[in-house]
């Protein structure tokens, strides 16, 4: 039995598939998120550190505005009361001093120096700022590395620790001061793990690098850059819970979905297997509509409708058990056997009465079976019945392949067969179409009946569709008359409109059709 074992391993691949993907699809969706999340921190924390910058770096240049502002002689007592104020001021220098001819002479911490030392340090002049020497031991005390500004008469100078508050760990940042003219980095100051690389800083926005995740951006006034950054690590760790948690959860929801699927295949594979059962065994069975002349309240025909119980004794809707016939290809058997069930129900009563008439409904399966017109015939043969006394119902869905219909039509109207449009109105018949089909017979789709009376918008269609039917010289069946009203409006209408639905008499056994007709007659 190799089928069912290709299945089964089908039917695992699939669940396993499935179970993959769902797990995978969670993964990169945890992923995303988690590194979105780190980016907009890495984003916020470069923002505040440019803020900060741009704030240091404000008082600094109005210290120095400041100082040089001063009219008093450079350590004089007056002068050192002004750099003293100013040195109180800031939060962000350690000493402010005075020089002259680039001489170092004097400043708040250190007082007067004795010989006067030459401020050696070449530094960094950004456009229209004062000359900054990075990361130097300072003159007066060798032991201390800080950070000078200086203008022409005064400088300060700045603490190492200025951006301490700036650790963030496990983030980190290496800011840098740019010289756009040469393209290099001038100074660097970081606690990274990685040293600060240039392309990187200059990336703007995020990067992935290594282990690390990296996000960089400019200060828009000043040649100052930061690039933050963190490992890929330190994302995942305090969050594996949350990824375990949704990578289970993904795979859970990919292993319900196939395990749905599975079971709605195996239901359709079991519901279209005891269909196949059930029409082997004659066990479906046909109930028949009738089909009543509004003016004379005379039943004037029948339409043939299929009924089938399936092995749990549950009945199951016509339009599920045709379509699935119609997606397995067999639901031709099914139209035969309809077929077959009214000439053996019904043959005597046609044979007697020509002008009543029983419907049948085609797929459009049946249209294109080169089998199924020779077959009809010899049923009708066999059982000595006209063709007129069977109309073919065919739905407007059948209709779309115009050459294929046309053709099916011709055809049915050479053996003698009346041919109704099913459902019109809910699908694509044009009035031209319609022309073009020569159908015989309109089957007007209950959805319209529905609005008789009403104030709906396709209440107004109803009348239409009846005055273009009768323009073409079509019969009418109105379907679905449910209500007095319904049956009352129509019976307004001119020229002779046949209807079926509840009103006039639900599908009955074809003893309840004959015993009826046999009351009315
Ligand atoms: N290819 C085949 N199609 C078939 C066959 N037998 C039925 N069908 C198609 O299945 C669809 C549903 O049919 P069914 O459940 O039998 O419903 C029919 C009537 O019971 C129902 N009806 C009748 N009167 C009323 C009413 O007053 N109100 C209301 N709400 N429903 C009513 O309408 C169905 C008949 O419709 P139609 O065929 O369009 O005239 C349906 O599409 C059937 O065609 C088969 O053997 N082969």
């Amino acid at each position: 039995m190799p089928r069912p074992k290709h299945h089964l391993l089908t039917a695992v691949g699939f669940v396993l598939a499935t179970t993959f993907l769902g797990a995978a699809i969670t993964a990169l969706i945890a992923r995303s998120i988690l590194i979105s999340t780190a980016i907009t921190h890495l984003q916020t924390y470069a923002s505040d550190f440019l803020a900060e910058d741009d704030k240091v770096a404000a008082n600094i240049n109005d210290t120095l505005d400041a100082a040089d502002a001063s009219t008093a002689p450079p350590c004089s007592e007056a002068d050192f009361v002004i750099l003293r104020h100013l040195l109180f001021r800031s939060p962000y220098i350690k000493d402010i001093g005075r020089k002259q001819d680039g001489r170092f002479l004097c400043s708040v911490i250190a007082g007067i120096v004795p010989h006067p030392v030459v401020a050696s340090h070449r530094g960094f002049t950004p456009q229209g700022s004062h000359n900054v020497i990075y990361n130097v031991p300072i003159d007066i005390d060798n032991n201390f590395h800080g950070e000078i500004v200086a203008s022409d008469r005064s400088n300060v100078i700045l603490p190492p620790d200025t951006f301490d508050a700036f650790y963030r760990l496990p983030m980190f940042f290496s800011a840098a001061v740019i010289d756009a003219g040469k393209g290099t980095m001038v100074t660097t100051y970081s606690n990274a793990p990685v040293p600060p690389q240039l392309d990187l800083i200059l990336a703007s926005g995020a990067t992935h690098r290594g282990s690390y995740l990296f996000y960089s951006r400019c200060s828009g006034t000043r040649p100052n850059c930061v690039l933050t950054g963190i490992p890929y690590r330190e994302i995942w760790r305090p969050n594996r819970p949350l990824v375990i948690t949704s990578v289970l959860s993904g795979a859970l929801i990919g292993l319900a979905f196939s395990g749905t699927a599975l079971f709605m295949d195996s239901r359709r594979r079991t519901l279209a297997s005891q269909l196949r059962r059930a029409i082997r065994r004659k066990d479906l069975t046909v109930l028949y509509q009738p089909i009543v002349d509004v003016s004379t309240g005379a039943t004037i025909g029948a339409e043939a409708l299929v009924r089938w119980t399936d092995e749990d004794g549950a009945p199951v809707l016509p339009e599920l058990f045709i379509s699935l016939a119609e997606s397995h290809g067999f639901v031709g058997t099914i139209t035969t056997f309809v077929l077959q069930c009214v000439l053996k129900d019904l043959g005597d009563l046609l044979r007697a009465n020509p002008a009543f008439q029983v419907s049948i409904n085609m797929s459009s399966q049946d249209l294109t079976d080169p089998n199924f017109l020779p077959r009809l015939d010899s049923l009708l043969h066999a059982h000595r019945v006209p063709a007129a006394s069977i109309g073919i119902e065919l739905t407007e869905r059948s209709t779309s392949d115009r050459e294929t219909v046309i053709e099916a039509i011709r055809q049915l109207h050479a053996r003698g067969h009346i041919v109704y449009i099913d459902d019109f109105g809910t699908g694509y018949s044009s009035l031209s179409y319609l022309n073009e089909l020569s159908a015989d017979v309109i089957k007007v789709d209950r959805s319209f009946t529905q609005t008789i009376g009403t104030h709906s918008i396709t209440a107004s269609i109803l009348p239409q569709i009846l005055s273009m039917a009768r323009t073409l010289n079509l019969r009418i069946v109105v379907e679905g008359v449910e209500r007095p009203e319904q049956a009352a409006y129509l019976a307004l209408e001119e020229g002779h409109i046949s209807a079926q639905g509840w009103h006039f008499g639900a599908p009955t056994t074809p003893q309840a059709l004959k015993a009826r007709l046999a009351q009315t007659t």
